[in-house]
């Protein structure tokens, strides 16, 4: 079973709120949908795909001065930052069923919370029966009710941690806006510790909340399975079965 996140950096442009980056969507779609056709072994037991914000979400959350930890108990926002979330879901959704992905929504707002801690509690029950039964379940970045903060942001990346951690994924990927970690030498390509590579992450370029390309390393280097973070050209390739761009072990 393959956990796949599609960055919000690349289905969308980050530069402008609640854009699409169209084309770049479409190639996604288009990869998972071929890969899906011709499944390899990790695939066999389907795939679970989650979806960042990018523009959708960030700009949103930004202005209500909502963040993963920072929350917030004004309906307004978490209408906001939520439907800002399921309308970018219902892009990728519509991009997927065009190519005859059985995609599904599974939005966590509805189905998780963080506890007193902080901690993310996400039931996978529905995840698992709908992948049983055939489907691609699509779940995305958003706004969760927290224990004594009201609400604030889960990313796809904690999502992605959570998923994979639970269903016991084989592979897990992260397709983002660059072609993996990167040092001055290029893409690294295994990273084994965060102390290693601390020097070079940093956040992201755009508006994000959740913290970019340090928190998404730090949060995949806890998971027992491999991760793999690359760019559009890797995806089709990474769904085949190799390990584009950088694995953090
Ligand atoms: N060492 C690094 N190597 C690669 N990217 C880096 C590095 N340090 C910081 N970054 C930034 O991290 C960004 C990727 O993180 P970001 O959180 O924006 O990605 P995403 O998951 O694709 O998008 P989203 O969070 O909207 O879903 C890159 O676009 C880059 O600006
Ligand atoms: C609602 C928001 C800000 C979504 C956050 O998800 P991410 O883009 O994966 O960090």
């Amino acid at each position: 079973m393959i956990v796949l996140k599609l960055g919000g950096s690349v289905i969308t442009d980050k530069e402008r709120a609640e854009t699409l980056d169209g084309d770049a969507l479409d190639r996604a779609a288009d990869a998972v949908a071929a890969a899906l056709e011709t499944p390899s072994e990790s695939l066999a037991d389907g795939l679970v795909v989650v979806h960042g914000g990018g523009s959708f979400g960030h700009y949103n959350a930004s202005e209500h001065g909502v963040s993963t930890t920072a929350g917030t108990h004004d309906p307004t926002a978490i209408h906001d930052i939520h439907g800002a979330m399921k309308t970018l879901n219902a892009f990728v959704l519509s991009r997927l069923l065009e190519r005859e992905v059985p995609a599904v929504p599974v939005h966590p707002f509805s189905a998780g919370h963080r506890d007193e801690e902080g901690e993310l509690q996400l039931p996978t029950g529905q995840v698992t029966t709908l992948l049983e039964e055939g489907f691609v379940p699509v779940l995305h970045g958003d706004v969760i009710g927290h224990a004594g903060q009201g609400a604030t942001i889960v990313s796809g990346d904690e999502l992605v941690v959570e998923l994979a951690t639970s269903l016991e994924a084989d592979r897990i990927g992260l397709c983002s806006t660059v072609p993996g970690v990167l040092d001055d030498d290029g893409v690294i390509d295994r990273i084994e510790s965060y102390e290693a590579v601390e020097d070079v992450l940093g956040e992201s370029e755009a508006t994000d909340v959740t913290g970019g390309m340090a928190a998404k390393v730090q949060a995949l280097l806890a998971l027992e399975a491999d991760a793999s973070i690359f760019g559009l050209d890797g995806l089709a390739s990474f769904l085949d079965g190799t390990e584009p761009g950088s694995t953090i072990e």
